[in-house]
């Protein structure tokens, strides 16, 4: 009999790794992960993974803190003789640099991209950012998963939100709030953005006085400085509206951004737990599970 798979947790992850060592009747494989004084990182693999599938869970917002230990430890699985060794990001980084916007830049997600693929057999994420960047296989040329948080983002809408007013901040944002509107059974509208700097958006509103009734709620992929959520939710308030419920799939909050929103005038503010955060409501553990079959050798 082939010994079970095994599942080993970046710090922070412990608690998704478990949920899907038990889901996928898989051990769980025990790595130091530390920081030498001077900076550096240093990993160990201490649980025998010699001719076993392993994978690791590692969320990659802050990326560049984690990217290098990652590197290393899927390097010490592949050195301690792992069959294969995969990888569940549920935040993958870097995706929205996906066109070099000014010259000299260069499109990071491309290269990130190369640098997974390089380390580790197939990635499972949730809802990468692909906008310009239309799939997965253009930025990974291993096997490569997106599970989708619709469904698990409509659930939650549909049983805390009366008369829900779907609505997407951005053009980008369409394929998110549309796939939400679809599952929740809830009428949506997409605004239109122009994003002048990092902090700096506009956002414009359409007639929405038709919907005065309904209570809005803003549906995106990623809330990072929340200039596009807090942006929307002025325009809301002044143009009448309720205090609108904010969901996000990934809940960066970059320094006090959640502070800022709560402070905007947003309703309450939820997330899906692909990033550990006080707004996560909505559990993607099983979703994530499903997707990690998928790739997980026999
Ligand atoms: O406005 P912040 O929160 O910084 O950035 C998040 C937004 O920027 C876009 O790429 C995302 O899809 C989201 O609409």
């Amino acid at each position: 009999m082939t010994a079970p798979g095994v599942v080993i947790a970046m710090p922070g992850n412990e608690q998704l790794a478990e949920e899907l060592a038990i889901r996928l009747g898989l051990e769980r494989g025990v790595a130091t992960v530390r920081r030498f004084p001077d900076g550096e990182s240093y990993v160990r693999i201490e649980s025998p993974v010699d001719g076993r599938g392993t994978f690791i869970v590692c969320t990659l917002d802050r990326p560049d803190d984690k990217l290098v230990p990652l590197f290393l430890l899927a390097a010490a699985l592949r050195e301690a003789g792992a069959r294969s060794v995969g990888l569940v990001a549920p935040y993958l980084a870097y995706m929205r640099q996906d066109r070099r916007f000014q010259p000299g830049e260069t499109i990071s997600a491309h290269h990130v991209g190369a640098w997974i693929s390089r380390s580790v057999d197939w990635l499972v994420t949730v809802d990468p950012h692909l906008h310009r960047i239309t799939d997965l296989s253009q930025v990974c040329s291993v096997p490569a998963h997106a599970v989708h948080a619709a469904q698990s983002m409509a659930q939650w809408i549909r049983e805390h939100v009366r008369d829900p007013l779907l609505i997407g901040p951005d053009e980008e944002s369409a394929q998110w709030v549309g796939a939400v509107a679809q599952h929740a059974l809830a009428p949506f509208v997409v605004l239109r953005k122009t994003r002048r700097g990092d902090r700096d958006v506009e956002v414009s509103l359409p007639d929405v006085e038709r919907w005065r009734s309904r209570t809005p709620v803003l549906v995106d992929d990623i809330v990072s400085t929340a200039r596009t959520m807090i942006e929307t939710v002025g325009h809301l308030r002044q143009a009448g509206l309720a205090a609108p419920v904010c969901v996000a799939v990934h809940a960066v909050f970059a320094q006090t951004a959640f502070e800022d929103l709560r402070a905007a005038g947003a309703g309450e503010i939820v997330s899906c737990d692909t990033i550990r955060h006080p707004s996560n409501r909505i559990p993607l553990a099983a979703a994530i599970a499903a997707g990690v079959r998928t790739l997980l050798p026999a």
